[in-house]
């Protein structure tokens, strides 16, 4: 691809600390600021989502923002274009990088058409997803095709970037290039724990495919050791990103 170059220059200055996005699943406000004081020498971004956001609404947000960090609120909009806009409208100045939606044309739309100076992300299909749920769904094809199809109508109307699994990751750049934002979560260190999660890869695998940034929850979250966690992580990061770097 012809810009491919300039746009892993420009992928190369995202600091590593920015790499993580820690996932604050947690019940309570004073639970998620004891985990960003504990952890935002190391980690820059941080992923409020809807259990944290119901239990501390925007002073946590505001919160996390006010210490120099980085802030994706992940409440996955769904609604009808109009409710969606005025929903969006809300995420105006209150020190927010991203926002996710469903990866619906319609309301990726009316997302952007708030302006809200946050950028927009589109979940694509669940890491909690596969082909048996797809089929329960009555979808005829693969995940990577109903992924595809997905990015392909978001990123066609101006969305900023993609939540998606790392498994699809090098598929969708050769498809799609890199000219949007890609945000895999579904990552596990080697030898941890899935849970829920289907679609997984390791933060190495995740970063060498092209994601930019990995969201981290439970494997940094419920490890003996977060920090040494976060270290190990992070090493595996900068690893991949080695061999772009010549
Ligand atoms: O939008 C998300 O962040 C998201 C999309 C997706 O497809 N899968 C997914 O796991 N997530 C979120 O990413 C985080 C993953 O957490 P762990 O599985 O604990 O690492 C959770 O907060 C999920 O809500």
């Amino acid at each position: 691809m012809k810009n491919d170059r300039k746009e892993k220059e420009k992928e190369k200055k995202i600091p590593l600390e920015e790499r993580i996005i820690f996932a604050l699943d947690v019940p309570t406000a004073d639970a998620a600021r004891e985990l960003v004081e504990a952890l935002d020498g190391r980690i820059r971004f941080f992923k409020v989502g809807l259990q944290l956001f119901l239990a501390g609404g925007w002073p946590v947000v505001e919160h996390i923002a006010s210490r120099g960090n980085r802030v994706m609120l992940d409440l996955k909009l769904y609604d009808i274009p109009a409710t969606v806009r005025l929903a969006v409208e809300q995420f105006r100045d209150r020190g927010i990088t991203f926002a996710t939606v469903h990866g619906y044309r319609p309301v990726v739309e009316a997302a952007l058409e708030a302006d809200s100076g946050v950028k927009i992300l589109a979940v694509t299909v669940l890491t909690s997803m596969g082909s048996q749920e797809l089929a329960e769904l009555n979808f005829g094809g693969t995940v990577e095709e109903l992924v595809l199809t997905r990015a392909r109508r978001v990123l066609d109307v101006g969305c900023h970037g993609l939540v998606c699994s790392a498994r699809e990751a090098s598929m969708l750049r050769h498809e799609l290039g890199r000219k949007f934002d890609m945000v895999t979560p579904g990552i596990r260190p080697a030898d941890s724990d899935a849970g829920d999660q289907q679609r997984i890869a390791t933060p190495g695998r995740a970063i060498g495919d092209g994601s930019d940034y990995l969201v981290i929850g439970r494997p940094i979250r419920d490890a003996s050791a977060p920090l040494e966690m976060v270290s190990r992580i992070q090493k595996e990061i900068a690893t991949a990103l080695e061999p772009q770097q010549d």
